[in-house]
């Protein structure tokens, strides 16, 4: 067993894609380009970054779906390249979405069948499923059709295929998307179990929140690189004499974000949209007193509350990831 349980040194992946019909031309995309990483055995590690950042192409290359093109990853001492059969063995990888589980069957059908298919021993299944149920919180409702169940409790169910192996590390790709709040509060839970019985879990997802609740370190990336990593409490310090103005508007446009995002003092603007209202975000140097400009800015736009507050681990987050590719719409509220 290798000191770490995901290990990663220069790690890189190039892709070659066509654009354009009439005069296709050769682009290089550098979706992750040059990540190093070290997590620990037992440790609950987050990979958090916006649409596009790698976070899906750094999770292929260490669960040995996608080879990188430079640098190198292993897995509990097993090199993802050279020694995939010893890799594949201790690893369980667990993505969102709808994909991989046979509607028509039972959950407990379901898992029987993959047991199967990954080789567990039989006398071991009958245990092995139950003990997964009840991890997840299904038990109860073995016998139902999948076809039945809701996206959060699918997703449990994803989660319990992908442990039916034991695998020492677990690779979890944007787990909540598309879950309610309910159902993502009761996925979240089911994560931190599966952290207290020792498993690794790589978890990526767009919600600060979520990562701020679940993980013991996480690292922002953006562009195929890592821009920051450590504890949310380290990790906030990048919002550190900072302080955070909330609007809610209706109707504000991109010629005013950029009119407030000049304004002196101001650090970082943010535009997200919050039911019917549109919630704008923005962060100043905190000696500075911006609020009375935004509202000029805003002269003629509808509004609603109006606070003044500190800084959140989530808006850390927005100055990590626009100090690394400047100003962007960033999607990573989550849900209250
Ligand atoms: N097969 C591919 N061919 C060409 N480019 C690709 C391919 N897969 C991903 N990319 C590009 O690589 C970059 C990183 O993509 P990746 O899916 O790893 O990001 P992500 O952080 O997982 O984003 P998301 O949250 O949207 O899933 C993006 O610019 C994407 O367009």
């Amino acid at each position: 067993m290798g000191e770490h349980a995901i290990e990663a040194v220069g790690l890189c992946r190039r892709y070659r894609s066509r654009t354009g019909w009439l005069r296709p031309r050769r682009r290089e995309v550098h979706a992750v380009a040059g990540v190093d990483l070290a997590v620990g055995h037992g440790e609950l590690f987050g990979l958090l970054g916006p649409n596009g950042a790698g976070k899906t192409t750094t999770i292929k290359l260490l669960n040995t779906l996608l080879v990188p093109t430079e640098g190198e990853a292993r897995i509990c001492g097993f090199d993802v390249v050279r020694q995939t059969r010893e890799v594949r063995r201790r690893i369980g990888y667990v993505f969102g979405g709808d994909r991989g589980l046979y509607d028509r069957l039972s959950a407990r059908d379901n898992l029987r069948y993959f047991a199967e298919l990954y080789g567990v021993p039989g006398r071991e299944q009958k245990r092995r499923i139950a003990e997964l149920f009840e991890l997840v919180r299904l038990t109860g409702r073995e016998d139902d059709r999948v076809e039945g169940y809701s996206r959060g409790m699918r997703q449990r169910l994803h989660i319990a295929r992908g442990l039916l192996h034991r695998p020492r590390v677990l690779f979890l790709d944007e787990p909540s998307i598309g879950v309610d709040p309910v159902a993502a509060r009761e996925l979240r839970q089911t994560v931190a179990d599966l952290a207290a019985t020792g498993t690794t879990v790589l978890l990526t997802t767009h919600y600060m929140a979520e990562a701020d609740e679940l993980c013991g370190r996480i690292a922002v990336l953006a562009g195929g690189r890592i821009q920051a990593l450590g504890t949310p409490a380290e990790l906030r310090h990048h919002a550190d004499g900072r302080r955070v103005l909330e609007v809610e508007a209706y109707g504000v446009t991109d010629g005013q974000v950029a009119a407030i995002r000049a304004r002196p003092g101001v650090r970082e603007v943010s535009l997200a949209v919050h039911g019917a209202a549109q919630l704008l975000g923005v962060q100043s140097d905190a000696g500075v007193d911006v609020q009375a400009a935004v509202l000029r800015e805003l002269d003629g736009v509808r509004l609603g509350r109006v606070t003044s507050r500190q800084p959140t681990l989530e808006d850390a987050y927005v100055a990590i990831v626009n100090r690394a590719a400047g100003p962007a719409t960033l999607d990573g509220r989550v849900p209250a």
